[in-house]
């Protein structure tokens, strides 16, 4: 049986490092955008719901970020904190930079889509001298999201905890996390993407993302290749998300396992893939055969998009498991 190794000899599980935002979901449903009136407001950002995630799993949770300095950088703050979330690593921004919004639009269970307003946002001003190496080097587990590096000096703040990580033989996961209303094109965020990739032991993304960092290669979108591209770097797992059709996950030796999903009744899709993710990593840290921890992650993603939110929703190991009693995993034929 596989599984991943992590020092044990350190104060907490998981750091997040990147986006911090608000989501706003609408409260209207199976309607666009144009025609909701009133919005509920949470805590977002995937690596921030990622580590929500793991803290209400009983994780011991950190965060490296930047917030802006009004109430919404107090809101995200405070909801951190009362989610016991260690928020030594985040700053606060002193430009007169604002809060990521992304806007959700719930048109149908299946049609939904977010509208990010990204403009001069405070996450992407997190710079190199926001990144301690000591609060790296008390962690097992960074967690590293791909919008972190869309941006100066965000970018660089990202390159030095890949740094500090890999110095203090800190498990490096990266959540690929691709919006491309954060970048400037898919040629730039495949090079830093790639770049990034080369230096993390557990790889997390769909299909999709792989495909826009392959777009120099002639890969055929071929999970088992994907996979053994980053098996000659520094990856001991690689996840493939196939949304609504499930997972796949290899491990460096050799290894593959797939895993369906539990259908449910779907408000809203997005939220599944950070969900997933959050679970998933728990399984790892618990020590979990990989198949156990993929279905850990998709019950998780089932429960979170059957609800309006994705930080809130997150659920406890309890709410996973009373879920997974009655549940039954559909897998794709
Ligand atoms: N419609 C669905 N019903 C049940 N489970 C689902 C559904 N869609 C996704 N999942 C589960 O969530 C996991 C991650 O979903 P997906 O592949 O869509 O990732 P993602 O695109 O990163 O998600 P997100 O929409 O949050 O960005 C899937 O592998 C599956 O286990
Ligand atoms: O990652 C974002 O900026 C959007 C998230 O806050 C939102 O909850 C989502 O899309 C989750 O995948």
């Amino acid at each position: 049986m596989y599984h991943l190794d992590f020092r044990s000899d350190r104060s907490m599980d998981l750091v997040g490092i990147g986006r911090l935002c608000i989501d706003l979901n609408a409260d209207q449903f199976n309607r666009p955008m144009e025609e909701t009136t009133s919005f509920t407001k949470y805590v977002g950002g995937s690596p921030a719901n990622i580590a929500i995630g793991a803290a209400r799993l009983g994780l011991k949770s950190g965060f490296i970020g930047k917030v802006s300095d009004d109430q919404m950088g107090r809101y995200i703050q405070k909801y951190l904190k009362e989610n016991q979330i260690d928020v030594n690593g985040v700053s606060v921004d002193d430009t007169g930079a604002v809060t990521g919004l992304a806007f959700t639009e719930i048109k149908s269970p299946e049609d939904c889509s977010i509208l990010m307003y990204r403009d001069n946002v405070a996450d992407l001003k997190l710079n190199p001298s926001n990144v301690s190496e000591e609060y790296i080097q008390q962690t097992k587990a960074l967690l590293i999201s791909g919008t972190a590096l869309a941006a100066s000096p965000s970018r660089e703040a990202v390159f030095l905890a890949l740094d500090y990580a890999k110095k203090h033989e800190v498990t490096v996961i990266f959540d690929l996390d691709y919006r491309a209303y954060t970048w400037k094109n898919e040629q730039e965020t495949a090079v830093y993407y790639n770049l990034a990739a080369e230096k993390c032991d557990v790889i997390i993304g769909t299909r999709e993302e792989f495909d826009m960092m392959e777009q120099f290669e002639n890969y055929s979108q071929d999970d088992h290749r994907t996979a053994k591209k980053w098996f000659g770097y520094c990856a001991e797992i690689v996840v493939i998300k196939h949304g609504s059709e499930g997972s796949i996950a290899y491990t460096k030796d050799g290894q593959s396992e797939r895993s369906g999903i539990f259908p449910t009744k779907v408000l809203k899709t997005f939220g599944a893939g950070d969900a997933y993710a959050s679970s998933f990593i728990y399984g790892l840290m618990n020590g979990w055969e990989l198949k156990k921890a993929m279905e850990f992650g998709s019950a998780s993603a089932s429960i979170v998009i059957s609800k309006h939110s994705c930080s809130d929703a997150m659920p406890t190991v309890a709410e996973i498991n009373e879920f997974l009693q009655t549940a039954s995993i559909s897998e794709k034929q």
